[in-house]
C-alpha cells in the first residue's frame, strides 16, 4: 500500500475562500485553480472561462485538454480548504453524545476505557474505525489528528485505512502505563515504548515518507503514564522528532492528581517539560486550567494547543481563553475531542469555539468566583469574543500549522496540497417562492441565500450549516467523498 495516485490533473474554477490571517477571509471570485497529478496547486489566476484557461493556462503547464478534469463551482458553491481536526478519539466514536452529568476522570471510567478496550477486535476496529473516518470526511475533514487504543493491530489498522479511505491523518497508538484498569492497560513502561515502535514501523511500511500518514507519539495524559514511560517517550521524540500529542490542564480534579503524582514538577505544564515532551511538535489537547506562568512556557517551547469546545462544554470541564492563547503567541487549532465532545464536524467547533468565547465576554455575576472573567477587564470582554473569520482561521490554516502542516495545507496558494471541500449553500434566488420539499433536502438546513453579502452567507454556514453542504472532499487531488 502506498498513497494513491492522481490519473489526471484538474481544474478548479469559481469562487474560492480562504482564510489568509487570522480574522481575515480572502474571496477569490472568478478564478480558475489549477492541480497537477501530485496533488499540488500549480496555478492560480483570477480567469472564470475554462476556455481561457484551456489557451493559456494550459500552454503554460505543458497540459493536453483531454488529460484534465474539470469542476466547476455553481452559483452558491465555494471551495473551501479541508478542516483539520486536531485531536479527536477515533475509537471513542461510537459513544459520541453519552456522557450524563458526568466529568473527566469518572467519565473516562465509565464509558470511555471500556469502549476502547473493546477495539481489540479487529472486526470491530474495522467498522468503528471505518465509520469514524466516513464520517469526518463527509463532514469535510481532510486532516485529522488520532489517537487510537493501546492495541498495535488496531491501531496500525486505523493507519491502514485512512490511506485505503484518503484522510491525511497522524495516528498514535495510547501509550497507558499508569490510572487505567487492569484490563486496559500497557503491561510495563518498556512494553509501551515496544508497541509504539511497532506502529511507528507499520506507518512507515504503508507510508515510507509519512506523506499522508504520520505516526504521532501519544502519552494519553500525565497521570497515565508513569515517569519510566514519559522519560523514554522523551527519548524517542528526541531521537524521531516524532510529533507528540496529549492532554493539559483539562479539569480541576485532573490538576489535584498531577499534583500528588508528581510533586516535584511545579505545575502540569513542567511535568510535560521535564521530559522533553514540550516542544515545536506539541499538540496539548484542552490546556483550560493554565497559570499565566505555564501559558507562557507553552508559548515560549512553540508549542500547539487544540481547542475542544464541545468537550468542554460536555464535560464541564470550563471555559478556555482562546484569546489570551493567541495573544501570548501560542498556536491554537480546533479540536473535536469525539467523544468527550459529541460531534465529529469542525465546522460545529467552529461555532461552539465562537459561543464558548461569548460566554468570557459576559461579565460575571456578583459573587462568582470563577477566576476566567473576573480576570477579565471590563473593556476587554469585547476582544475576548472569537469571530467568524477568526474561528474559521482555527478550523483551517490554524490547524494547519497546529499539526505541523503549515506550508502543505490550509489555504490556496501554488505548491500546498489539494486538501480541500466543494460547499454548496442551497442558493435560492429572492424570486424563488417556490414551496416544494424536494428543494429544502436538496439544499440542506441553509437554504436561505441569495440576497445577502458573501460574508453575510459565511456566517449562516458557519451557524447553520453541517454535512448536507459538503458536496465533494479531496485530499492531495484525490476525490474522497461525494455527497450523492
Ligand atoms: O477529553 C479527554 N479524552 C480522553 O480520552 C482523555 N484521556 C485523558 N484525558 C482525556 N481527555
Ligand atoms: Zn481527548
Amino acid at each position: 500500500m502506498a498513497p494513491q495516485k492522481n490519473e489526471k490533473n484538474q481544474l478548479f474554477l469559481g469562487l474560492f475562500i480562504h482564510s489568509i490571517k487570522l480574522g481575515e477571509l480572502q474571496y477569490l471570485h472568478d478564478t480558475a485553480v489549477c492541480v497537477d497529478k501530485s496533488g499540488k496547486i500549480v496555478a492560480v489566476e483570477q480567469l472564470f472561462d475554462q476556455k481561457k484557461a484551456e489557451e493559456t493556462l494550459y500552454p503554460k503547464l505543458g497540459w493536453k485538454t483531454e488529460d484534465v478534469d474539470v469542476t466547476i463551482a455553481e452559483d452558491g458553491q465555494f471551495f473551501f480548504p479541508g478542516f483539520i481536526d486536531t485531536h479527536i478519539h477515533a475509537p471513542q466514536y461510537p459513544n459520541s453524545g453519552i456522557f450524563g452529568k458526568s466529568t473527566l476522570l469518572d467519565w473516562l471510567n465509565a464509558y470511555t476505557f471500556p469502549m476502547e478496550a473493546s477495539l481489540s477486535s479487529l472486526p470491530k476496529a474495522r467498522r468503528v474505525y471505518t465509520r469514524c473516518i466516513q464520517r469526518t470526511l463527509s463532514h469535510g475533514t481532510t486532516t485529522a489528528a488520532y489517537y487510537a487504543t493501546i492495541h498495535v493491530p488496531s491501531t496500525n489498522l486505523l493507519a491502514d485505512l485512512c490511506l485505503s479511505l484518503g484522510q491525511r491523518a497522524f495516528v498514535g497508538r495510547v501509550c497507558m502505563d499508569n490510572l487505567g484498569p487492569d484490563y486496559y492497560l500497557d503491561e510495563s513502561a518498556s512494553h509501551s515504548l515496544v508497541a509504539t515502535r511497532a506502529t511507528i514501523n507499520h506507518i512507515r511500511s504503508i507510508d515510507a515518507s509519512f506523506d499522508l500518514i504520520s505516526p504521532i507519539l501519544t502519552p494519553r495524559f500525565a497521570p497515565a503514564c508513569s515517569v519510566e514511560a514519559m522519560t523514554q517517550l522523551g527519548a524517542l521524540h528526541q531521537e524521531t522528532n516524532l510529533p507528540i500529542q496529549t492532554h493539559i490542564s483539562e479539569n480541576v480534579d485532573e490538576l489535584k492528581l498531577v499534583k500528588d503524582m508528581f510533586p516535584d514538577s511545579k505545575n502540569y505544564t513542567d511535568v510535560y517539560d521535564r521530559f522533553g515532551l514540550l516542544g515545536k511538535r506539541t499538540i496539548l489537547a484542552h490546556a483550560i486550567h493554565l497559570s499565566e506562568e505555564e501559558a507562557d512556557l507553552v508559548a515560549q517551547r512553540g508549542s500547539k494547543v487544540s481547542h475542544c469546545p464541545c468537550s468542554n462544554s460536555s464535560l464541564t470541564s470550563g471555559v478556555a481563553r482562546v484569546r489570551w492563547l493567541l495573544d501570548k503567541g501560542v498556536g491554537v487549532g480546533l479540536g473535536t475531542d469525539v467523544s468527550g465532545g459529541y460531534s465529529p464536524s469542525i465546522l460545529d467547533a467552529a461555532r461552539q469555539a465562537a459561543l464558548v468565547s461569548n460566554h468570557l465576554a459576559m461579565p460575571p455575576r456578583a459573587g462568582d468566583k470563577r477566576p476566567d472573567a473576573e480576570r477579565l477587564p471590563e473593556d476587554d470582554r469585547g476582544r475576548v469574543r472569537l469571530s467568524v473569520e477568526e474561528v474559521l482561521h482555527l478550523a483551517t490554516r490554524g490547524g494547519a500549522e497546529v499539526v505541523g502542516l503549515g506550508e502543505k495545507i490550509g489555504g490556496f496558494e501554488v505548491g500546498k496540497e489539494w486538501d480541500v471541500q466543494l460547499i454548496g449553500l442551497g442558493f435560492v434566488p429572492d424570486e424563488d417562492d417556490s414551496t416544494e420539499v424536494k428543494q429544502i433536502e436538496d439544499t440542506g438546513n441553509v437554504d436561505i441565500f441569495g440576497w445577502e453579502r458573501w460574508e453575510e452567507r459565511i456566517a449562516k454556514w458557519v451557524f447553520n450549516g453541517d454535512d448536507r453542504n459538503v458536496k465533494k472532499v479531496w485530499v492531495r487531488g484525490r476525490l474522497v467523498h461525494e455527497r450523492r
